[in-house]
């Protein structure tokens, strides 16, 4: 039987939708704000997810090491085959806050330094993403319907670029790259739900000329990539997820072709 097929994409959907759950219990009421070393906000809902989501990973019957931005201290490294999950429990922790709605649960299963299976659930909009190497990339809608989803392609000469831009970290670099783009549209949105855009071919770029880390797109680059899409550096280069222990992420930008 296939490391990743079906039932593993559809049991690690069934865990972040139980984290998504979690999530909302928190923001359908009041809720406490601390601020981590890094000044950035952790929530009461960034800890809920993140337990649900390990003791559902640890109940699956292959197991992997998992590495998830609420504790990134027990990660060993990834086993010896290069596998591990990536786990984000709440990207989008300032949209949470906000409560525009804009936050993802995100899981990754990382294979030799490449992103081979993702799930992002929108638990607050009602939507998600799954895709894995070898099955695609599929959108959950609202409905709870679900449809196979692709990258747009490249925006013909003289065409308007659809381009998707974080809402909450603006970066100075942006400019420069945007007036070398030419024509564009400029869409803000929260979280990996950025690179998902690209995916499902609503946008065709997301330039991220600021700082990131691994767990905030290995998920959606799953999706991405099972899409037939790119995430590379400004150099052409694919984003690795091989170094887990160097945690940031390079500048990169999500290509729709
Ligand atoms: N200075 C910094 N260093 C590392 N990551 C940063 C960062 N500033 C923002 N991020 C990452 O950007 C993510 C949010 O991006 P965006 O604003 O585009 O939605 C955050 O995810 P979390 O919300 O999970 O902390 C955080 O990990
Ligand atoms: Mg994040």
């Amino acid at each position: 039987m296939a490391l990743i097929d079906q039932s593993l994409l559809d049991a690690v959907e069934s865990i972040a939708h139980k984290a998504g759950e979690a999530i909302m219990s928190v923001y359908a009421r009041e809720f406490s704000v601390e601020e981590k070393e890094d000044k950035s906000p952790l929530t009461e809902a960034d800890k809920a997810a993140h337990n649900v989501i390990v003791r559902g990973l640890q109940a699956l019957p292959v197991q992997f090491p998992i590495l998830s931005e609420e504790d990134v201290e027990s990660f060993a490294g990834a086993n010896a085959e290069g596998r591990y999950w990536l786990v984000d429990p709440l990207d989008g922790t300032k949209e949470f806050i906000k409560r525009n709605g804009e936050f993802t649960v995100n899981i990754a299963l990382i294979e030799q330094g490449v992103p081979v299976l993702g799930v992002v659930i929108a638990p607050a909009l009602e939507i998600g993403y799954v895709a894995a190497k070898g099955l695609g990339a599929f959108k959950i809608e609202a409905s709870g319907e679900r449809k196979a989803i692709s990258v747009a392609g490249k925006p013909g000469a003289g065409e308007t670029w659809r381009v998707v831009g974080s809402r909450s970290h603006p970066s100075p670099d942006l400019a420069a790259w945007l007036e070398e783009l030419g024509e564009h549209t400029m869409l803000p949105m929260g979280s990996s739900l950025k690179l998902c855009l690209v995916a499902e071919g609503v946008a065709d770029a997301y330039p991220r000329l600021g700082p990131t880390c691994l767990w905030d797109t290995g998920a959606a680059h799953a999706v991405v990539l099972a899409a037939n899409g790119r995430v590379e550096t400004q150099e052409g280069i694919p984003l690795s997820y091989a170094n887990p222990h160097e945690k940031l992420n390079p500048y990169f930008v999500v290509w729709g072709h």
